[in-house]
């Protein structure tokens, strides 16, 4: 006998973000600090301000002569050089009237001198005399303090760490930062007919390319896998699986076995779960894409069709990853123009995998490889998604549809 099929709500794509969000606000990372020049793409989970003022002390903008501004009354101006400042180097005396000390770019400004001339409009008479034929606009010394002053914010609390950021706290010899802990992710891929890497393939097998994707996915949008299992469309493994991870993640994904089949476990694991976020959304592909929440962990149930599989992870799984890092998803979203008619229509809005050309005035979209949810020959090509609204009628060329850039491509 067999059971009838479930009627599940549908939501909208962005009603689903809704829950995810309020889902993932509710899960605080801990922290750990990590040595600077590894944390790239870390958040930090504490302001970190200036330990000092930067420049620490006056600095040279250009290679020329530190001298005092008010020798010159007229020119051209002969004066005697005293010393010579290379950058790194400290200078042990004022100078006073009459002297200019050679100085280079980032060397120490001596205490006394106001102002640095360029070296282009200097020429040597002898050994010890400079002669000057003009002073420039500006002084060409940066003061204590001109770009932070102690106490000054070097990155907030919750900024997402860049080359950039390394840089800066770098400058201010800050070797090792508070940084949340990645998010932990397990992934359990399902399906009777995947194959290990290096089986014979046979009919009805096929290899496990949505658990390797997943698992790429997630490592670039900063997650830890802590586990990375592929089981056959078996409850009782299911459980296993998920017990083995209790208390070690927190984010479940799930592969396959979410639609409405003899052998869709998740989607009979997802009904008994603490709360059911949502298990249909209105889009193809991947509208079987499942979330719920359990024991604190949350689950994502992605569809086991490539397609559909690539894009739930993208709208879905990186936009919670990214929340829960405290950070804004990575695919931008904007207006693309569609490059050629689309003929298909569909009671739900579909998202196609795409390519997008930024031009002078528009962004232009357009398919790339097949559409069908089950056709991987586009994912590594793809670049964007676009939307074609549900309804009866066909898409024109030029349409302006939601696009979502994706990120690393
Ligand atoms: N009667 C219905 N059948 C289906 C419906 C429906 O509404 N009613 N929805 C279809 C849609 S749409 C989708 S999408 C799929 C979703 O299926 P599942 O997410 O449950 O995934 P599976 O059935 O396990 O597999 C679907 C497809 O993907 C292949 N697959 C699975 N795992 C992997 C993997 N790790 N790597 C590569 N390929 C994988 C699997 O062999 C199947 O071909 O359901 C439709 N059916
Ligand atoms: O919801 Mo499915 O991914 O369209 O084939």
């Amino acid at each position: 006998m067999f059971t009838p099929v479930d009627e599940r709500n549908s939501i909208s794509i962005d009603d689903a973000r809704k829950v995810i969000k309020e889902s993932v606000d509710k899960l605080t990372l801990k922290t750990e600090n990590v040595k600077t020049s590894e944390a790239a793409h870390r958040v930090i989970a504490e302001d970190v301000t200036a330990t000092n003022d930067f420049p620490t002390f006056r600095r040279s903008g250009v290679d020329g002569y530190a001298v005092i501004k008010s020798d010159f009354t007229d020119f051209p101006k002969q004066l005697k050089v005293v010393g010579n400042i290379p950058a790194g180097a400290d200078f042990d005396r004022p100078i006073v009237s009459g002297e200019a000390v050679r100085i280079m770019t980032g060397g120490y400004v001596p205490d006394g001198a106001d102002w640095v001339v360029m070296l282009e409009t200097t020429k040597m008479i002898n050994d010890d005399t400079v002669e000057i034929s003009e002073l420039q606009h500006k002084d060409n010394i940066t003061p204590i303090g001109d770009y932070f002053k102690k106490g000054d914010m070097l990155l907030e609390k919750d900024t997402e760490i860049n080359p950039g950021g390394i840089s800066l706290l770098s400058a201010f010899d800050i070797q090792t930062v508070p940084v949340y802990k990645k998010p932990k992710v397990g992934i359990i891929t399902t399906g009777s007919e995947l194959l290990k890497p290096g089986e014979k393939i046979v009919n009805g097998k096929i290899f496990n390319s949505n658990g390797p994707l997943i698992k790429a996915l997630c490592i670039e949008n900063g997650a830890e896998v802590v586990s990375y299992t592929q089981i056959k469309d078996d409850s009782n493994l299911l459980k296993q699986a998920i017990e083995d991870l209790q208390g070690k993640t927190d984010i479940i994904i799930t592969d396959g076995g979410v639609s409405v089949g003899d052998y869709d476990i998740i989607a009979d694991l997802a009904k008994s779960a603490d709360r059911l976020l949502f298990n249909k959304i209105q889009m193809r592909p991947g509208s079987v894409t499942t979330a719920f929440v359990d024991k604190g962990t949350i689950y994502f149930g992605l569809s086991g069709n490539p397609g559909a599989c690539f894009t739930g992870f993208y709208l879905y799984v990186e936009y919670a990853l990214r929340h829960l890092q405290k950070q804004t998803s990575r695919c931008i979203e904007c207006l693309g123009t569609l490059n050629a008619e689309y003929t298909k229509t569909n009671d739900y809005d579909r998202i196609l995998r795409g390519k997008y050309k930024i031009t002078s005035d528009h962004i232009d979209v357009g398919r790339v490889g097949g559409d069908a949810s089950g056709n991987l020959n586009n994912l590594q090509r793809a670049t964007c998604f676009f939307e074609i609204p549900r309804g009866d009628s066909i898409t024109p060329k030029g349409s302006v549809l939601r696009t979502w850039l994706l990120p690393f491509k």
